[in-house]
């Protein structure tokens, strides 16, 4: 599908619940630009910096990013990609960053993804990433074709230190606490939109039907 107008977008949910494997569909099927809070942040703790660090040591313990922190680069990203559309994910979790947000750009739609925590945890313990492009694997949902790299580029893959169960508890509460106040801010604009459920391939047609009506929908207006 060609937009012929800029489509701005959010995807929310829990840590775990199938945002950066809905973001790739959503990408590969809508040619909106994925930008990932968590892929960006882990290019700058590769790049071992004085911020890296900084980042590394709020990521281990499971808690999020200052949030002035976080919205300078991110919206330093988003100036870089100028005037396309877009699908943010993992960015805003703060009613902070949302405002931030606000102040820059106009969101269209909120996906929100609600999964049940139970069945999140088993699914972040088994996930396998590949850090220089963000895509994710997982041994029992989607292995890669060898054990342990990745099916591009042939690399190694490798599980998320904050993966650690007890890591994932405490982003569980983070997310309780800090994020799904969110929701709430979304939902009072009109703009958001729950897909519930405990499997991807059963959310994924509803969240493909839902923006092939809305995208011709701003097709059509601007025609
Ligand atoms: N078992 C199972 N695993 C899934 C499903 N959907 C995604 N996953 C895996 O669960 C993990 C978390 O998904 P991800 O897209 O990274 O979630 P995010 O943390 O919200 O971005 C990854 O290893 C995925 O491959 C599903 O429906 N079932
Ligand atoms: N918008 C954000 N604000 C603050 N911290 C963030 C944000 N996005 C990501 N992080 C930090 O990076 C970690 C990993 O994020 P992400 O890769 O999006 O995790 P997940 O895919 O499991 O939801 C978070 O647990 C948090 O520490």
């Amino acid at each position: 599908m060609v937009l012929q107008r800029v489509f701005r977008a959010v995807i929310l949910g829990p840590p775990g619940s199938g945002k950066g494997t809905v973001s790739g569909r959503i990408s590969k099927t809508f040619g909106l630009k994925h930008i990932s809070s968590g892929d960006l942040l882990r290019r700058h703790i590769e790049a071992k910096t004085e911020l890296g660090l900084l980042l590394k040591s709020c990521i281990d313990l499971g808690q999020l990013v200052p949030d002035d922190v976080m919205s300078r680069l991110i919206l330093s990203d988003l100036r870089a990609t100028g005037q396309s559309s877009w699908l943010l994910d993992g960015f805003p979790r703060t009613v902070s960053q949302a405002e931030s947000l606000d102040d820059n750009y106009s969101v269209d739609k909120v996906i929100n993804l609600n999964v049940p925590f139970q069945t999140i945890k088993q699914r972040l313990t088994s996930r396998w990433t590949h850090l220089p492009s963000g895509r994710i694997y997982n041994t029992d949902f989607n292995p890669p074709q060898v054990p342990g790299f990745d099916d591009v580029t042939g690399e190694a893959l490798v599980q998320r230190d904050d993966d650690k169960p007890e890591t994932v508890t405490q982003r569980l509460k983070s997310y309780e606490t800090q994020t799904q106040p969110v929701l709430e801010y979304y939902r009072s604009k009109g703009v958001l939109e729950t897909f519930t459920g405990t499997e991807t391939n059963k959310i994924w047609p509803h969240i493909e039907e839902f923006l092939h009506r809305r995208l011709s929908y701003v097709n059509q207006k601007v025609a």
